[in-house]
C-alpha cells in the first residue's frame, strides 16, 4: 500500500505557497542574469540525452521545497514498492510491473509471491522466434506466400504504443514488411486499411489485454470475415491471426490457437504495455534486436530513476517542476513539442499515458481532492506547431509549460534542413524565456520608419512578455535505446506526480460509464422507432440520426 498523505497538508507545500508569493514576480531573465552557471546547474546529462530545465521559473530554494514535498509524500517508499511488485494499483489489487518487462539484468521480481521473470523471458523468446520467422519469410500464409503486411488491431494502450514506436523507429524498419494499425470502430478505419492489402500475405495481430474491448473485437471479426472471403477455409485463420492478451479463454473462443497467443499479465497496465507482447508488431517491423535495444534504453532510465538522488533525478525533477506550474501557477495543460517528424505520435501517446493515469479527482483515501491533479497533455511536432498554436504559447493569457525535444543528428541529413530545424528548436525556447520588451519593439518600429502614430498603435501588439517556461531535451539521435529511455522518463514522471497528488495512477474507472451507456444505446439504433428513454438532447440526437440515415 502507498502512503495516503494529502500533499497540501505537508510542511513543504506551505513553504512552496509562501515561496510562490515572491517568485511569481521574478522574470527568468533576472535569474539568468544573476547566475551565469544557471544552465550548468539546472541541466542533467544521461547517456546520449541532455535535459535542460534551466528555462523554468525556479531557484535553488524552489527545488529544495519541491524535493522536500517528494520526500514528505513518501516518494522513496513508493518507488521501491513499485519496482518490487507491491500491489500499488489498489483498486484493482494489482502490482505495477511494466519495469519487469525490460528488466535486462533479470534479477528476480515477485508479484503475488511468484518471480515473474521466467514468464517474461519466455514471452520475449517467443516474440523473438516469431518475429524472426515473419521477417525471414519462413512464416508462410495459407497459399504459401511470405507475409508482407502486418495489421495490428487494438485501441488505447494496445495501439498507441506500437503506433508511436514504429513511427519513431521507421529508419530501422526491416525491408519488405509494412505495419498498419486499425483501432477506431468507425468502419472507415478497417476498410481504408484493408483496401490495399492481400489476404494471402497479411497477418493480423489482435491486441487486447482483456480481449473484450468492443472496438477491437468488432474489428477483429470484420478482419476475419475479410480474410475468409478469400481463404474460405477456417483452418487457414491460424496462419494469419495471432492474439496478444491476458485472456486465454476469450482468445481461444475467437478461434486463435493458444500456440498463436502471446500472453501478458494483469500487472501490466494497458498504457504501459508496449514493452510486453503488445510490442510484437514493433519487433516484427524493426527486428527483435532493435526491440531489445528499446527495452534496454528503458531499463537504463529505470536504474537512473531508482538510484539517482532526487536532486539529479530526471523524472523526479521534471515531475516536480510540472507540479510547480500545475498547482501553484495554475497551468492547466502541458505541451510536448518534438522537433523530429518521426516523433509525430509521441505527444498523442502521452495523452493516454498521462491523462488516463492522473486524470483523477478522488484521492487514495477515497476523498475528493481539493487541489489540481493531472494536466491536459497536447502537442505537435516542430516546426509545424510554430505555424499553428505558438501564437498562444507566446502571447496568450494561458501559461503553457512546454517540453521541447530534438535529435542532434538526423536520420535524413539533407542540406541545411537539420540546422534550420534546430535553429528553430533553440530559438523558440529562447524567445519564450526572454520575450521582447516595449523598448525593443519601439526600436524596431522606428527602424522601419513607421509614423509615430503607427508606432504607438502597433507597439502593444508586438511586445512579448517572455518568462514562459520550457524544458529542452536534446538527444544524440533517435535510436531504439534513446527512445526507450525517453518513454520510461515520461512514465516515471507520471508515476511521481501521481504519488505526490495522492491518487491511484494505474486504474481507469473513468472509461467505463461511456462504454456502459453506449451498450445501452446500441440496440435502440437497430430500428427506426423514435426514442424517449434519455434526456431530451440524447433523445433528439438519436431520433435525428434515425431520420437522417
Ligand atoms: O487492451 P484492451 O483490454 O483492449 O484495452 C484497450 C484500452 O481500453 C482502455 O480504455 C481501458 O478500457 C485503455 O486503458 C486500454 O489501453
Amino acid at each position: 500500500m502507498l502512503n495516503k498523505i494529502n500533499p497540501i497538508k505537508t510542511k513543504s507545500w506551505n513553504s512552496l505557497a509562501e515561496h510562490f508569493k515572491d517568485i511569481q514576480h521574478i522574470h527568468m531573465k533576472t535569474l539568468f542574469a544573476k547566475d551565469p552557471d544557471r544552465f550548468k546547474k539546472f541541466s542533467i546529462r544521461f547517456n546520449d540525452i541532455l535535459v535542460d530545465y534551466s528555462k523554468n521559473i525556479i531557484t535553488d530554494e524552489t527545488l529544495r521545497h519541491l524535493i522536500a514535498l517528494a520526500r514528505e509524500t513518501g516518494l522513496e517508499d513508493a518507488i521501491e514498492k513499485m519496482f518490487s511488485g507491491n500491489a500499488i494499483n489498489e483498486t484493482e489489487n494489482r502490482a505495477v510491473l511494466h519495469t519487469a518487462l525490460r528488466n535486462r539484468e533479470n534479477t528476480p521480481i515477485y508479484a503475488d509471491g511468484k518471480n515473474v521473470m521466467p514468464q517474461v523471458n519466455a514471452v520475449l523468446k517467443k516474440m523473438e522466434a516469431f518475429s524472426r520467422n515473419v521477417i525471414s519469410g519462413e512464416w508462410k500464409g495459407f497459399s504459401g506466400r511470405k507475409i508482407t503486411d502486418i495489421v495490428n488491431i487494438g485501441i488505447g494502450g494496445s495501439d498507441l504504443g506500437p503506433v508511436m514506436v514504429t513511427e519513431c523507429l521507421r529508419p530501422y524498419a526491416k525491408k519488405g514488411l509494412s505495419v498498419h494499425f486499425v483501432s477506431n470502430i468507425d468502419g472507415t478505419h478497417i476498410v481504408e486499411t484493408l483496401k490495399t492489402l492481400n489476404p494471402e500475405t497479411t497477418l493480423f495481430m489482435i491486441a487486447s489485454k482483456t480481449f473484450t474491448t468492443q472496438e477491437t473485437m468488432t474489428n477483429a471479426f470484420s478482419a476475419r470475415e475479410w480474410f475468409l472471403q478469400c481463404a474460405k477455409d477456417h483452418a487457414h485463420v491460424a496462419r494469419h491471426f495471432v492474439a496478444i492478451s491476458t485472456n486465454t479463454e476469450k482468445v481461444e473462443a475467437f478461434g486463435i490457437h493458444r500456440d498463436n497467443m502471446f500472453v501478458f499479465w494483469d500487472w501490466v497496465g494497458g498504457r504501459y504495455s508496449l514493452w510486453s507482447a503488445i510490442g510484437l508488431s514493433i519487433a516484427c517491423f524493426i527486428g527483435y534486436e532493435n526491440f531489445s535495444e528499446l527495452l534496454h534504453g528503458a531499463f537504463e532510465m529505470d536504474n537512473h530513476f531508482r538510484t539517482a538522488p532526487f536532486e539529479k533525478n530526471i523524472p523526479v525533477i521534471l515531475a516536480l517542476i510540472g507540479i510547480w506550474y500545475n498547482n501553484f501557477f495554475g497551468a492547466q495543460t502541458e505541451a510536448i513539442l518534438p522537433y523530429d517528424q518521426y516523433m509525430h505520435r509521441f505527444p498523442a501517446y502521452f495523452q493516454q499515458g498521462n491523462m488516463e493515469s492522473n486524470g483523477k479527482s478522488t484521492d487514495r483515501s477515497g476523498d475528493k481532492v481539493n487541489y489540481q491533479t493531472g494536466p491536459v497533455i497536447w502537442g505537435e511536432p516542430g516546426t509545424n506547431g510554430q505555424h499553428a498554436f505558438y501564437q498562444l504559447i507566446h502571447q496568450g493569457t494561458k501559461l503553457i509549460p512546454a517540453d521541447f525535444l530534438a535529435p542532434a543528428i538526423s536520420h535524413n541529413p539533407l542540406g541545411e534542413h537539420h540546422n534550420i530545424l534546430l535553429s528553430n528548436f533553440f530559438a523558440q525556447t529562447e524567445a519564450l524565456l526572454k520575450g521582447k520588451t516595449r523598448d525593443e519593439v519601439l526600436e524596431e518600429l522606428k527602424k522601419e520608419c513607421k509614423s509615430d502614430n503607427e508606432i504607438q498603435r502597433l507597439a502593444p501588439h508586438k511586445v512579448f512578455e517572455g518568462n514562459r517556461p520550457t524544458n529542452s531535451i536534446l538527444f544524440k539521435k533517435l535510436t531504439p535505446t534513446v527512445l526507450g529511455s525517453l518513454i520510461a522518463l515520461y512514465e516515471h514522471k507520471i508515476f511521481v506526480q501521481g504519488v505526490i497528488w495522492n491518487i491511484f495512477s494505474f486504474d481507469q474507472w473513468g472509461v467505463e460509464l461511456g462504454k456502459q451507456l453506449a451498450k445501452k444505446i446500441l440496440p435502440e439504433l437497430t430500428d427506426n422507432k423514435p426514442i424517449a428513454t434519455h434526456d431530451s438532447s440524447t433523445n433528439g440526437l438519436i431520433n435525428a440520426y434515425k431520420e437522417m440515415r
